[in-house]
Parts: structure tokens; C-alpha cells; sequence
């Protein structure tokens, strides 16, 4: 594929010769990351360095990633987990969801911030450790992990596994024997509360592939899972673990599903005399995707949440464990973007009789699934230069042989928008490349990290050779 690359005007090259800015920036706010700021000539940058320098430097698609930013996020949540349980008087560790993206650099930041990392598969394992984050701080997660993937986090003294059936535990059991290992363990259950977008749903009974339902007391799965772990000699049960969705904005429904995880941690002490000492409430808090959405804010979740878990633990006559969240999109999301140049725009009328205009960009759903996967809204802007005229109803469009390629289904841009034009979408940190495909023998865009005005890559572009070298004819 034709790499376009975008030359700076000569206004850009000139002022970044001299290293100045002319006027002062206005920063963009949400959903854009905290660096993303506009100059009255309506030069953008992150983090202090130009789009125009970005995609003549590195190429469109490619994602951009604000480290401050994403730092400030990683150490917010710590900051604001700590501070609220330590208030009532209970410790909490914060692992960043590596899901939503990881890479070396990623790993080693959260870890300077004092997050530790959760890995769901033994590439996301193998990242964090080459990354240099101690084993005791790495969770592996899976529904599904195979005996390497078991073994591998055995040998790397991984702070806990967390188990997901029971079979599993069977496994994880025989295989850290064989070793002569005890391995740390949590047990998935599902609570029947399931949270995303603005509502959380709470079900007895579970029809999903994740955890062990909770779903008949005694006698749940759950329950024979956490007993059997108690039985193992080769297992030391750390707690119980309850991930209840992702991109949740009402944040309700975590304290329901603490409430419900408590309470079997005091039935299950009851039961075995076992009192277990953690607790994980998994990830989920959502972000801000389109302006006038507000994301959940860490001081005050981190709160309600403190004060709810102690009041059930109360409730309960138990002592508070220590607990832990897995926060993935909220950490990394804002703190990226997608970097495209328009290359065709069709106007298109549409069924009400408006015009809508269709801006083809360099990429589409095989950097950013999401659209097409979950119908994700984003926003979108056109940054490479300012326009005066007036906006039309677009819809960005990506180069796939799919109608259902859509980048950003509903925006207004300039009129005048064309080819050759920077945009940019906001908030594409999680779950844009970590889910990326080379669909249509599309190579996957590079990562770009963004520094106090110095740019450098984290991933590199693909490459058609690439592509070429998998194939073995
Ligand atoms: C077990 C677990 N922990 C953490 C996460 C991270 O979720 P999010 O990126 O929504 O914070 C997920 C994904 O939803 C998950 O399945
Ligand atoms: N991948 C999903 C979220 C699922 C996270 C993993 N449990 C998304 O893009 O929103």
C-alpha cells in the first residue's frame, strides 16, 4: 500500500525551524487527550509536536499516543483507588488491563506509576515481563489459557492467576505440583450484574463463557470452584475476582457486584474457615468518546465504591480485604488518536432527502473494529488546516470492501473538506490496535508515542513485506 505522506506547509516548516509558536494554544479538551491543542493558525499538535510533522514523519494511519497523558491517567487512578480505601482503612492495587493496549514502552509506564499489569494471554505475559515488570505484579487472566501459558506464569512467580472453571483449577493445581510450586490463585465468578454504556443489568443466571456464576448459594459454581482451590495443597486462594463489563458510565453497578463478591467471601469463611484476603472488581470505567460526554471520574468512583464495600463488609461482620481494579480503556483510551488523510468524498443523498458526505480515509475498521463490531461512536476532526466554510453532515468512511466500514458514522466537518486533508478521531487508545486486523491484506498502522514535543515509534508500520514474509506459498 501507497504510504501517504504529508509534507508541512511552508508556515509549519518555518516555525518549527525556529522551535516557536506563534500565539497562544488552545487545548482541545475532552475527547481528545490533555496534550491535543490547537494554535490560532489552527496548527494541531500533541504533546507539543505539529499532525502536519507527525504524518510527514511516520505516515497516515498511524496512532498516536500522549505518554503525559497517559501517565497522569495510570497515576490518577492509583492515586484515587489509594486514597479512598485507605480511608476505610484497606490496601488496593491497581493493574492496568493490558487488553486494551501494550506494548514495551506502555508496560514500563504504567509500571513507573505504580500500576502493576494484567495479561490475558501468554503474548500479553510475555510483553509485561520483556517490559521488566516483576512477576508478583502481573495477573493472567483467560478463559482458556493452555498448559504453556499456565506454565510460563508459574516459572515468571506471576502474582496470581486468576482461574475461570473447574477444570482449570485441576490443572493449574497438577502443573504447579509437578513443579513443586504453590501457585496464587483468584477465582472468576460472575455476579449476574452486567454493566455498559449508561445502564448495568443484573441476571441470576448466566449464559457467557466468563468465570462461575454465583447463581444458587451453596451450591453455585462458583462455591465448588472456590472450595476445590481451598483443597488443592498446590494453591494458595488469594480471593475472589468479578469483572462486570466494559465502558460503564453508571457506576452502580460495581457496588452491587462488590456487595455480591462479599458476601460470598463470608459464606464461603463460614462454609471452610477460610477468610480469603482479596478482592479484584476488574476493569470497566468508561471514557469520554464524543464532546459533552463525561467520562467516570476516578476521585469519585474510587469513593463510592470504598464506601459501599464498607458498609457491606459491615453488613457482613467480616474484616475488609485488600482490593484491586483492572482499569484498561480508561487508563490508555483518551490518551490516544488516529491520524488519517481523506482521500475520496462522495456526496451521497440519502433516504430524508440530506445530502450526506461520505470522507474515505487511509484506514477504516481494520485499525478501529470498533464501529462495526459494537457501533462505537467517536468523533473526528479535521486538523491539517482551518476552514471557514460552513459544516456538512459526514460520515468517515474507511478503504475496506465493507459497507459496514465505518470510521465515525455521524460528524459534522468543514465543507470543503478533501483530499489530501489530515483527521483526526479521538479517544482510539484501547482496543484500536490491540484489536487491529490486516484485513484486505491491509498492514497495521504504526504507534506513535508523543513526548514534550519529541515524537517516536513504539510499533513500527507494517509492511506489505510483512504480509509477505507469513506466507509460506
Ligand atoms: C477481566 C477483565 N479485566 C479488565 C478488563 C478491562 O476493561 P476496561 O478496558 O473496560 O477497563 C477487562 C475487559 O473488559 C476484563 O475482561
Ligand atoms: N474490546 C471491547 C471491550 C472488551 C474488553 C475485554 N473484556 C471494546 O473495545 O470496547
Amino acid at each position: 500500500m501507497a504510504q501517504r505522506r504529508h509534507p508541512p506547509g511552508a508556515r509549519q516548516r518555518a516555525r518549527a525551524a525556529r522551535g516557536v509558536r506563534a500565539g497562544a494554544d488552545v487545548t482541545l479538551g475532552e475527547p481528545w487527550s490533555r496534550g491535543v491543542s490547537r494554535s490560532a493558525e489552527g496548527d494541531v499538535r500533541v504533546a507539543g509536536v505539529s499532525v502536519h510533522e507527525l504524518a510527514a514523519q511516520h505516515g497516515t494511519p498511524a496512532y498516536v499516543l500522549d505518554e503525559a497523558d497517559l501517565r497522569s491517567r495510570a497515576s490518577g487512578y492509583r492515586r484515587a483507588f489509594e486514597a479512598a480505601f485507605a480511608e476505610i482503612g484497606a490496601g488496593v492495587d491497581v493493574y492496568y488491563a493490558g487488553k486494551a493496549f501494550l506494548s514495551l514502552a506502555v508496560a514500563r509506564w504504567v509500571h513507573d506509576e505504580g500500576l502493576r499489569v494484567d495479561t490475558a494471554t501468554g503474548g500479553e505475559l510475555a510483553i509485561a515481563l520483556r517490559a521488566g515488570v516483576p512477576g508478583p505484579h502481573i495477573g493472567l487472566h483467560g478463559n482458556n489459557k493452555s498448559d504453556d501459558e499456565i506454565v510460563t506464569a508459574l516459572e515468571a512467580g506471576v502474582g496470581r492467576i486468576i482461574v475461570d472453571s473447574l477444570v482449570e483449577i485441576e490443572r493449574v493445581a497438577d502443573l504447579a505440583g509437578a513443579r513443586g510450586l504453590v501457585a496464587p490463585v483468584m477465582v472468576r465468578v460472575t455476579t449476574g450484574v452486567h454493566a455498559g454504556g449508561h445502564e448495568y443489568i443484573s441476571t441470576a443466571h448466566e449464559d457467557q463463557k466468563f468465570g462461575l456464576s454465583v447463581a444458587g448459594g451453596a451450591d453455585s459454581p462458583a462455591m465448588a470452584a472456590l472450595r476445590r482451590a481451598v483443597e488443592r495443597p498446590e494453591l494458595h486462594l488469594l480471593g475472589i475476582h468479578s469483572h462486570i463489563g466494559s465502558q460503564i458510565l453508571d457506576p452502580s453497578g460495581f457496588e452491587v457486584a462488590a456487595r455480591v463478591v462479599l458476601t460470598l467471601r463470608a459464606e464461603l469463611a463460614e462454609r471452610t474457615g477460610v477468610l480469603v484476603d482479596e478482592v479484584d472488581l476488574g476493569g470497566g470505567y468508561g471514557i469520554a468518546y464524543l464532546p459533552g460526554e463525561v467520562a467516570l471520574d476516578p476521585d469519585r468512583i474510587a469513593k463510592d465504591v470504598a464506601a459501599s464495600v464498607q458498609a457491606s463488609s459491615a453488613d457482613l461482620g467480616t474484616p475488609l480485604p485488600r482490593f484491586s481494579i483492572e482499569p484498561g480503556r480508561a487508563i490508555v483510551g483518551p490518551a490516544g488518536l488516529t491520524l488519517y488523510t481523506v482521500g475520496t468524498v462522495k456526496p451521497v443523498r440519502i433516504d430524508d432527502g440530506r445530502v450526506r458526505t461520505y470522507v474515505s480515509v487511509d484506514g477504516g475498521m481494520s485499525d478501529n473494529i470498533r464501529p462495526a463490531l459494537y457501533g462505537a461512536q467517536y468523533h473526528a476532526e479535521l486538523v491539517g488546516r482551518v476552514s471557514q466554510v460552513e459544516p456538512v453532515l459526514a460520515r468517515v468512511v474507511g478503504k475496506h470492501c465493507e459497507s459496514g466500514d465505518i470510521v465515525v458514522h455521524e460528524v459534522q466537518l468543514p465543507g470543503d473538506v478533501r483530499a489530501g486533508d489530515l483527521l483526526a478521531v479521538a479517544a482510539t487508545g484501547a482496543y484500536g490496535r490491540s484489536m487491529a486486523s490486516n484485513y484486505n491484506q491491509v498492514p497495521r498502522p504504526p504507534v506513535v508515542a508523543v513526548t514534550d514535543g519529541r515524537a517516536r515509534v513504539l510499533l513500527r508500520r507494517e509492511t506489505v513485506d510483512d504480509l509477505l514474509a507469513l506466507d509460506q506459498g
